[in-house]
């Protein structure tokens, strides 16, 4: 059997004009694991309220961070593809979960090359039904339809993998290296909480109390929630941060439900409000820097905390196309290629 590998991120708009946006958000929105309504009241939301404001909106702010050769999402994921590329013999492909360059144009890329078996590689380092469920579910469909002889196999959530967690406290401490900080924030991608609870496989272990995700479950195997307050635990103890001197919270969110919190803009407007003077923020729950890190944290972030008093505020960059994530991503493929 020929081997070959397709890395999946989430996917950015053609460009940064609102149509781009509308067609981009009303794809990625309508998307039951990411707005998780029945399809009726679902479409009524997305096509009768969120798309008539929010792509103005949207695009203004991508606007902000796009560059001369497209999305940052994109070019990064496209950089790490070429990168890892270089490094292993079997073919890498990259596709996005929305947006133009698809999961069936990858897919198709690989099985033209003669490619039998894939590892299909969500570039997510926790699990999540917004994220790597739809893909899995996505590619599972398209192979149906498209390709029933071909092998998936898929790689798994990698938020506790100590050559991760290595690579990431490596790069965190890297970038912080003469830039003394008083408080470090670990802020991940929001979800809301019932799709915790809807993950939860033993319907009973998720309660969103604070305690749930410190006790052990197989629940955890799907617990977004779990996975994030595990990869702080994990480089806290790698770097052996100080109790105190850093913390976990939740950005992004949308609508009106309860979404996972603490909430990023409050967590930062309260470290502006104790006085903390400087502070750096780092956000594994991405590969890729995209919208929500380079305007969210590097942009918004940064004058929430300077309105509250904060002086100076580091933004940790995602571990894009670092050499050593790189590394990590090629030994991983490198091993399941051998197997
Ligand atoms: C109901 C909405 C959303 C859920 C649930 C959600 C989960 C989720 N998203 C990411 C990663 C990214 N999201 C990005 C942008 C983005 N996300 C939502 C909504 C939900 N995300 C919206 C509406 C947008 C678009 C921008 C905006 O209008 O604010 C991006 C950036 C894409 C880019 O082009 O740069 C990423 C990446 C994760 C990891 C996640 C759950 C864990
Ligand atoms: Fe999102
Ligand atoms: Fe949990």
């Amino acid at each position: 059997m020929k081997k070959g590998v397709l890395l999946v991120n989430l996917g950015s708009p053609d460009s940064p004009e609102p149509k781009d946006v509308k067609k981009y958000l009303g794809e990625f929105l309508m998307d039951g694991r990411v707005i998780d309504l029945p399809y009726t009241a679902r479409a009524l939301l997305v096509r009768g309220i969120i798309l008539k404001t929010r792509p103005k909106a949207s695009a203004a702010a991508y606007k902000k961070i796009w560059w001369e050769e497209g999305s940052p999402l994109i070019v990064l994921s496209e950089r790490l593809q070429s990168k890892i590329q270089k490094q292993v013999e079997v073919p890498v492909a990259l596709a996005m979960r929305y947006g133009s360059m698809t999961i069936l144009k990858g897919l198709q890329e690989l099985v033209d090359q003669g490619v039998d078996e894939v590892l299909l590689f969500p570039l997510y380092p926790q699990f999540a039904m917004a994220t790597t469920e739809t893909i899995l579910v996505k590619a599972e469909e398209l192979r149906k339809m498209h390709f029933p002889e071909l092998k998936i196999e898929s790689v798994p959530a990698f938020y506790n993998k100590t050559d991760y967690i290595e690579v990431l406290s490596n790069s965190i401490s890297s970038h912080l290296e003469g830039k003394p900080y008083e408080h470090l924030l670990f802020s991940y991608h929001g979800v809301p909480e019932r799709h915790i609870r809807k993950s939860d496989v033993t319907k009973s272990h998720c309660k969103i109390d604070g305690s749930c995700c410190a006790t052990p479950s197989k629940a955890h195997e799907f617990c977004y929630r779990h996975q994030c307050l595990e990869v702080t635990r994990l480089v806290a103890e790698k770097l052996q941060l100080k109790e105190g001197s850093y913390s976990t919270s939740f950005q992004s969110r949308l609508g009106f439900d309860p979404w996972l919190q603490p909430y990023t803009d409050r967590t930062i407007e309260r470290l502006g409000k104790e006085g903390i003077k400087n502070m750096a923020i780092v956000t594994p729950a991405f590969v890729s820097d995209c919208l929500e890190t380079l305007e969210e944290i590097a942009m918004e972030g940064e004058e929430i905390f300077h309105e509250m008093g904060g002086e100076a505020f580091t933004t940790i960059p995602c571990l894009n196309d670092d050499d050593a994530f790189v590394n990590l991503l090629s030994n991983w493929i490198q091993d399941w290629s051998k197997n």
